[in-house]
């Protein structure tokens, strides 16, 4: 650009809300809804826009939202908020000469189907905890970047955790312990190995499978077998496992990124001047804190690739 500045833009719509069903899908149990918060960012050549207020390249961040509704209503399929996604990047990338590249992120409300009397309700719903999102990034020449993961994905175990023989200075009171609660609520971020759209396989692979799937991998390495648990000797470890897990099932999966806030559960001690101990911690009181808490996040990224 002129005047010695260089410009790097972009515009988009953000926050959209949009929820779609699928009427009594086969193999479902019934009607099948999603409700997704859809971000939309397009990088386009418009730059007379912000230089000369020439707006004739500009699609409208309007426009960008009606095309959400458009595309949920074409998508006559039950498609995954990935694909749904991918959709909206082919279009804004093919049907606008001046737009080189799009980033759509999909936020998903986690509602799961009610069972009542053990039985999968057909069109009856409850909110879950943890929310899904996704970041799809398409260029023009077909590339194409997938992220997806989980966040909120709360978990405590009430044993089989310590934190023992770390730094010891004049500053630290901590003692080692090989016995304390863990808690913790997770986000799990994962990238796909697709390079290209026409690297993302078709159906029975399916994106929404990979999310319980990854979930499933993360909760069962945290947690360990049902009567007998394992044994975490740091938030630093067990995170490292959980990623490994996850990369070792997961063949489509190129890198994961995980950060786990390890959320204090301090023990209760009471004393007083005059009666002594009134509560002393025998692993049974707890004071649940949510700040501070610890930090510990970490990538772990594929060096060789598995397919
Ligand atoms: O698992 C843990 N990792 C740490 O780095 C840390 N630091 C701390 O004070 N407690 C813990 N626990």
């Amino acid at each position: 650009m002129a005047d010695g500045l260089k410009l790097e833009q972009r515009h988009g719509k953000s926050r959209v809300r949009v929820a779609r069903v699928w009427r009594d899908v086969k193999g479902e149990g019934g009607d099948v809804i999603v409700e997704w918060k859809v971000g939309v960012s397009l990088f386009s050549d418009c730059l007379p826009a912000y230089t000369g207020g020439d707006n004739s390249a500009i699609v409208a961040t309007d426009t960008m939202k009606n095309t959400v509704y458009v595309k949920a209503k074409e998508c006559s399929d039950v498609v995954s908020m990935e694909e749904f996604a991918i959709i909206l990047g082919k279009h804004f990338t093919s049907f606008y000469p001046q737009v080189t590249a799009a980033i759509v992120t999909i936020v998903e409300k986690p509602w799961e189907r009610v069972a009542v009397d053990g039985r999968p309700h057909k069109h009856g719903f409850k909110l879950g905890s943890e929310k899904h999102r996704t970041e799809v990034t398409v260029k023009k020449c077909g590339s194409l970047e997938i992220e997806s993961g989980v966040e909120g994905l709360a978990l405590l175990k009430t044993t089989m955790s310590g934190f023992e023989g770390f730094v010891r200075d004049k500053y630290t009171v901590l003692p080692d312990t090989r016995e304390r609660m863990l808690a913790t609520e997770i986000t799990a971020l994962w990238r796909y190995s697709f390079k290209r759209i026409s690297d993302v396989p078709a159906k029975p692979f399916c994106f929404s499978k990979m999310h319980a799937d990854a979930k499933k991998a993360l909760v069962d390495t945290f947690l360990g077998p049902p009567n007998c648990g394992v044994y975490s000797p740091s938030v630093q470890n067990t995170l490292f496992l959980m990623g490994k897990a996850v990369l070792n099932r997961f063949p489509h999966v190129a890198s994961v990124h995980l950060k786990m806030p390890n959320i204090h559960f301090l023990p209760v001690n009471l004393s007083s001047k005059d009666n002594g101990t009134i509560v002393k911690f025998a692993d049974d009181v707890y004071n649940p804190t949510d700040e501070p808490h610890g930090t510990i996040e970490a990538s772990l990224t594929r060096t060789l690739s598995k397919i």
